[in-house]
């Protein structure tokens, strides 16, 4: 039977009444109805997913806490704060704050992993054993397989010269981004997926970005991507299709290479001669009931260390070689350092030398800042009985954040936010630690990052290196010169010349820097 006029526009009818009074309640009777953001945003999550979609959240969120101040509404359920306080709050250790579904839907293996596992208890068992793979001694054990991939990512970088010696313009995010994927799946799965140097490798690359790009979408909107309603409608797969299915296949690779590596084990003897993180991991035993992790477990633990070793080393490395190419007096300065250490390029590594890298270290750590990898606002949800941030209620199932590039482009604790200044990490050590109480591209606490060491290691080494062999310029040719750079065109917020410009994927995407090298003549 056909539906009458009648009822169809009651029906629509009725609908117009419940989304007016839905409205009604998240503008004007809400917990968090006194806080002020943009309308939209009150509203419905679309907005923030929309900014997702077009790769500019973090540029957002700094200019509407620049106009609406330190708590910005960012979502119905969602408030953003903006200080060194709130990221101690939110993030420190004893806060009724967890990761919640915004993590759950950002997940595409069936079973949690360290990195999105709501409870405590689970986070702490899956940390102790993930930190068995970054151990001193699995440290140590790294040193050589850094080394290695760091003299491929220079004889790339150096490669063929073309005038005076010096190379052509090399697009650096592509390859710090086959550098850092080739050097991780080493490092977990011993797996050589060799993209700096063998072409065909790199047609994975599509589907490593467009995994970032879910993620991006999901943590911002994440009713569009769980179960429930809108997961039988598949709204978040219905609007991005093409990202959600290349997505999903960067998993399935993933998987397939984990699962190759555990029947390796299986088959090798008892002690695996290779020491990569998964036997590391797998070895470990749980000290009251004698259990590993399961191959389910397993998988997702290794495809966390996968996807987060690789994308944020890029930027690492991208935001470094970008600032150093804009800022001459620096460049200088960290070239001077670098060769005076190291006599020879074979003392360059995990050593004593290394921590005596103090400006280059500071290089390192202002790039960090100024562009950081984290580009999204990692969301923390209120527990039982409700959080309170910065004097603010949260209610039970809320969320808070305090985005990071917001907080490092905050004026109040980093003085002219947006200028490459190394010597903001020189200063006395009062200074430095009210500058560091601030800075947080590996956040704190802890659900900080459990690579840091490894991916700041990563970083300094494969610097030192490059600057040991050579020099590196930025492109002649001037329409590649600018790729990266901030300008009017881009619209506000992306209109600083020398800012490297980050792309909000989750961690941050970017373009270029196009730079040449030329190897110097060792005297
Ligand atoms: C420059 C490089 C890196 C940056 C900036 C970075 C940043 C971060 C940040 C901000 C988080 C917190 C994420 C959240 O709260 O949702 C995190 C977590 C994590 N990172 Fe990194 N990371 C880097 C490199 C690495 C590397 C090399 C690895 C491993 C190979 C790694 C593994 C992890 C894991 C497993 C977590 C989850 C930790 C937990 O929840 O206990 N990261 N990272």
């Amino acid at each position: 039977m056909q539906p009458s006029l009648i009822t169809l526009s009651c029906a629509f009818v009725g609908l117009a009444v419940l989304v007016c009074y839905i409205c009604l309640y998240r503008v004007y009777f809400h917990a968090f109805a006194h806080i002020p953001g943009p309308l939209l945003a009150k509203l419905t999550n679309a907005y923030s997913a929309y900014h997702a979609a077009k790769r500019d959240t973090h540029v957002v969120i700094q200019r509407l806490h620049e106009k609406y101040g330190p708590v910005v509404r960012y979502g119905p359920d969602r408030i953003l704060f903006n200080s060194a306080d709130s990221l101690a709050e939110i993030y420190g250790n004893r806060n009724n704050l967890f990761k919640g579904r915004a993590y759950d839907a950002m997940r595409v293996q069936p079973l949690p992993s360290v990195f999105n596992a709501a409870s405590n208890e689970l986070h702490s068992k899956r940390r102790k054993i993930i930190s068995q793979g970054f151990s001193e001694q699995a440290m140590r054990a790294s040193e050589p397989k850094i080394l290695k991939h760091v003299a491929n990512y220079c004889n790339v970088l150096f490669g063929p010269v073309e005038d005076q010696g010096w190379s052509k313009a090399r697009e650096t995010t592509q390859w710090s981004a086959f550098f850092a994927i080739d050097l991780i799946a080493d490092l977990t799965v011993g797996r050589s997926t060799a993209m700096l140097t063998s072409p065909e490798n790199r047609v994975y690359n599509p589907a490593r970005k467009a995994n970032f790009a879910r993620m991006g979408l999901a943590i911002q909107w994440p009713e569009a991507f769980l179960s429930g309603f809108f997961k039988n409608l598949k709204l978040g797969e219905l609007l991005f299709p093409k990202i959600a299915e290349l997505g999903k296949q960067w998993h399935y690779l993933l998987s397939s290479w984990i699962a190759a590596r555990l029947d390796e084990l299986k088959s090798e003897e008892k002690t695996a001669t290779e020491e990569d993180m998964i036997v590391a991991i797998a070895r470990y035993r749980d000290p009251d009931t004698g259990q590993g992790l399961s191959d389910g477990d397993l998988t997702a633990e290794m495809t966390t260390l996968l996807i987060a070793g690789s994308g944020t080393i890029t930027t690492g490395m991208t935001s470094l070689l970008w600032y150093l190419s804009r800022w001459p007096d620096s460049y200088q300065k960290a070239v001077q350092e670098v060769r005076s250490i190291f006599k020879t390029p074979q003392s360059i590594g995990m050593n004593s030398k290394l921590s005596t890298c103090s400006y280059l270290k500071a290089c390192m750590q202002e790039a960090m800042r100024v562009s950081p990898a984290p580009t999204t606002p990692l969301y923390r949800e209120a527990g039982p009985g409700g959080a309170v941030v910065c004097g603010i209620h949260v209610p039970e199932g809320y969320e808070v954040a305090t985005t990071i590039y917001a907080l490092h482009h905050n004026e109040s604790h980093h003085p002219d936010s947006f200028k490459f200044d190394p010597e903001r990490w020189l200063q006395n050590k009062e200074d430095i630690r009210a500058t560091k109480a601030a800075w947080a591209p590996f956040s704190v606490g802890d659900r900080n990052c459990v690579g840091m060491t490894l991916a700041m290691n990563e970083v300094l080494i494969a610097m030192a290196t490059i600057l040991w062999y050579g020099d590196f310029k930025i492109a002649d040719d001037l329409a590649l010169a600018g790729i990266g750079a901030g300008s009017q065109l881009l619209g506000p917020g992306r209109q600083r010349v020398k800012e490297f410009q980050l792309y909000d994927t989750f961690g941050a995407s970017t373009e270029g820097p196009y730079l040449q090298f030329k190897r110097r003549e060792i005297p």
